[in-house]
This record gives structure tokens, sequence and C-alpha cells, in this order.
């Protein structure tokens, strides 16, 4: 297994506490993520990871709790923390009737990057992707696994720290998520640490760590191996089954 870069923690989450109302969606969650590693975020439908996906990117106030991203605070240094991300998500989608290279340009140039520094990551993103000669057709025209590669590719085009992927590969085919993990491999050895939810349980054996969480509270943490033993199970699919099943 690829081991996290460095022992210096960019994710710090303590007693993150997120109410609508009277309903609790983030019940007290605890957790640090180091630089480069690839965390899974898993619980079943409405167990509150997206709730705590948007406050981890400063999208959404804490009710409770004291949130870190890349050294700063979530709740008072919102900016600051929104240059240091990327943001993906299975909704997220490419300008269908802009060309690829015109959606890499945009994104580019709100990233604040230089029209010479795009044209130079372009190049290498579309000939690592097997892209390039593809850069003058229409993202509307493009395979729903080419628009996640090269969405993601987007997503940290600026370099950022961390990369929150919420379920980006909801919905492609097995050869298509295998290849979006290579990209997502690539990125943590770069030291872009991977914060990523999935409801492919395949998939949570792919990361470093992996928490599990069930009505709002995080019910287990740890390497896909540690926990196949603590639970006694032959696969994270059975582990998840054991934590997320009704009681
Ligand atoms: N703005 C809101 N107002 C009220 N309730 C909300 C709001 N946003 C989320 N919730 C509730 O909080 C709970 C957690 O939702 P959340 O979207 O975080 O779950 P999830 O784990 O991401 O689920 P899924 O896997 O379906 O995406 C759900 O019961 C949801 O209905």
């Amino acid at each position: 297994m690829r081991k996290a870069e460095s022992s210096m923690d960019v994710i710090k989450v303590d007693k993150l506490v997120k109410k609508f109302g009277d309903f609790t969606a983030n019940d007290h969650l605890s957790f640090q993520v180091k630089k480069g590693e690839i965390f899974g975020f898993l619980g079943a439908n409405g167990a509150g990871k997206t709730t705590a996906i948007k406050i981890l990117c400063g999208l959404s106030a804490p009710t409770e709790g004291r949130v870190e991203v890349a050294g700063f605070d979530v709740e008072h240094q919102t900016e600051k923390v929104k240059k240091s991300i990327g943001y993906m998500s299975q909704k997220f989608s490419l300008y269908e009737d802009l060309t690829v290279f015109e959606n890499i340009r945009l994104f580019g140039a709100i990233y604040g990057l230089s029209a010479g520094l795009i044209r130079e990551r372009s190049e290498r993103m579309l000939k690592n992707l097997g892209l390039y000669e593809q850069r003058n057709r229409l993202i509307g025209n493009l395979s729903l696994g080419w628009k996640q590669k090269l969405a993601f590719s987007v997503a940290i085009l600026h370099r950022p720290q961390i990369v929150f992927l919420d379920e980006p590969t909801s919905g492609v085919d097995p050869v298509t998520r295998r290849q979006f993990w290579e990209l997502i491999y690539q990125a943590a050895a770069e030291g872009i640490t991977v914060f990523i939810t999935t409801h492919y349980l395949d998939e949570a054996e792919y990361c470093d760590r992996v928490t599990i969480m069930a009505d709002g509270k995080i019910e287990a943490l740890e390497t896909p191996r540690k926990l196949k033993k603590q639970f006694d199970c032959e696969t994270m699919n059975e582990v998840f089954l054991k934590l997320t099943r009704p009681h």
C-alpha cells in the first residue's frame, strides 16, 4: 500500500457538529487527514457525508466545533481555504457547449493561472489523459467517463493542496473507474491529498484510510486492512454492511 507522504495533517476536524433545526446531520466528528493521503469517506445515503464536505470546503458553516483545512479555519478564513482546494462531484460538469481546451482555459483563468501556465499544464494533462487529439471537441460529445476524468484533471489544474471528490465515479463503467483511480494515485504521489466519497466498496480498498459514517457519527476509521481484521471480514463491503445496517 502506498504511504501518505508525510505526517503533516492538512485536514483537522475537532468535534464538528452540524444541525439543521433539531436534526443533527454531523454529530461530533473528529479526524485528521495527512498530506498526500487518500482518505475514503463512506456511509449510507443520508449519513452526513456531503454535509461534512460542504463544511470542509467552506461552503457551509459548522454549528459547533473547529475545522482546519490547509492550515486555515474554514469558518473565518474561507477564501484562503477555497484557494487551497479543488472540488469535484458527480454533478459537477464542465460546460457542455465549450470544447475540451476552452473548458480548461476557462477554469485555469478562474483559478488565476497565467495563459502560459494554462497552455503548458493543459498540454501535459491532455497528453497524460490520451485526450490531446480531442482537444477541440465539444464536451457534450464526450462519454461520461471522459468527462469525469477531465473534470478531475481540471479540479487539480491549480495544484491544490487537497482535492475533494464527492462520488466522482458514480455511473461510470468499471474500466473507466480503474483509470480514474490511476489519476487519483498520480495526484496523491504528487502530494495532493485526496478526500473521496464513494458508494463503490471496491474503491474503499484503494484508500489509505477509510472512515465509515452512520447517522451522522463516525463508526470506524482505519486502514482497509485493519478494518477487515477488526470486524473479521473478507471485504470492505462486509465491513460496511456490519457497520451501517440498522441494528
Ligand atoms: N439544507 C438541509 N436542510 C435540512 N436537512 C438537510 C440539509 N442538507 C442535508 N440535510 C439532511 O442531512 C442528512 C445528511 O445528508 P447528506 O447529504 O450529508 O448525506 P450523504 O451522506 O451525503 O448522503 P448521500 O450518500 O445520499 O449523498 C440527510 O438526512 C439530509 O436530508
